[in-house]
């Protein structure tokens, strides 16, 4: 079954029925909340998998959230495939505030966070060349398809620190080394994913130009949380869109 883990502006999944709630008890502690299965009445014989990553709501920071506890949840609960919903910021000057982006490739650049299930004793190298699963991702672009909502396939995704923002040179670092999307709970969310079997990618919804990005001609300005939080309200009801359509197009329990 088909699991989503929702990030900035999507604790909850409007316009669906909760018919199952389980705070999940996992080796590594606690996870960010409750793992709800959820309906949609226009797809009655199907449900979901829904984790708020930073908790309902919101108050978990990116580097503090645990997410080693969230992927263990969701496999317990019998998830077998995870999309993870991402509020970024745009390393391409190509991409706008409410674009919609599915990343191919990440590179991690986040420290600190406990990010296997790898022990001293029992040690796991998964291939990882690939982080997001190709078949996954051909899903979600059939799903926009059929629901008229433009994605645009492949891209670099920077996972980040945080939880500050980045400079404009630490951008352009991001830049030269091919990145094109920033965010800061990727990564380890993506590998976590793959050592525990479960197929993976990445829903990106673009809510900012990253700093000292611009457009050609405009003006160079500061990062707001209201410029941030007016694209996530003008761009997530495509997401939500797009995740009933693809919990209509699973196959059937
Ligand atoms: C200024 S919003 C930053 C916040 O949004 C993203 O979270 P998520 O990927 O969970 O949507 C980003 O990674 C930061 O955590
Ligand atoms: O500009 C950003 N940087 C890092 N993470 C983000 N999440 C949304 N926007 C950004």
């Amino acid at each position: 079954m088909l699991a989503f883990i929702g990030g900035t502006g999507l604790t909850r999944l409007e316009g669906f029925e909760i018919l199952n709630e389980k705070l999940v008890d996992t080796p590594y502690g606690q996870p960010s909340a409750a793992v709800l299965e959820v309906g949609h009445s226009e797809h009655p014989q199907r449900s979901a998998f829904f984790l708020a990553r930073h908790g309902h709501p919101h108050g978990i920071a990116p580097h503090a959230v645990n997410y080693r506890a969230n992927i263990w949840a969701l496999k317990e609960m019998g998830a077998t495939a995870v999309i993870g919903v991402n509020a970024v910021g745009s390393v391409d000057p190509s991409l706008h505030p409410t674009d919609l982006v599915l990343p191919d490739q990440l590179i991690d650049y986040t420290w600190g966070r406990a990010s296997t299930f790898s022990t001293d004793s029992a040690v796991e190298h998964i291939d990882f060349s690939w982080p997001y699963t190709a078949s996954l991702i051909e899903q979600i672009v059939s799903a926009a398809k059929s629901s008229g909502i433009q994605v645009r396939q492949g891209g670099v995704y920077a996972a980040t620190q945080g939880p500050r923002l980045e400079t404009a040179a630490e951008i352009r670092r991001l830049a030269n080394d091919g990145c094109t999307l920033v965010g800061m709970t990727g990564m380890p969310e993506a590998a976590l994913a793959r050592e525990a079997g479960l197929e993976y990618a990445s829903l990106c919804l673009v809510v900012n130009p990253a700093a000292g990005v611009k457009a050609e001609g405009a003006p160079d300005r500061e990062i707001t949380m209201a410029d941030i939080e007016q694209a996530v309200l003008d761009g997530m009801s495509n997401v939500r869109q797009l995740i009933a359509t693809l919990v209509g197009e699973q196959q059937q329990r």
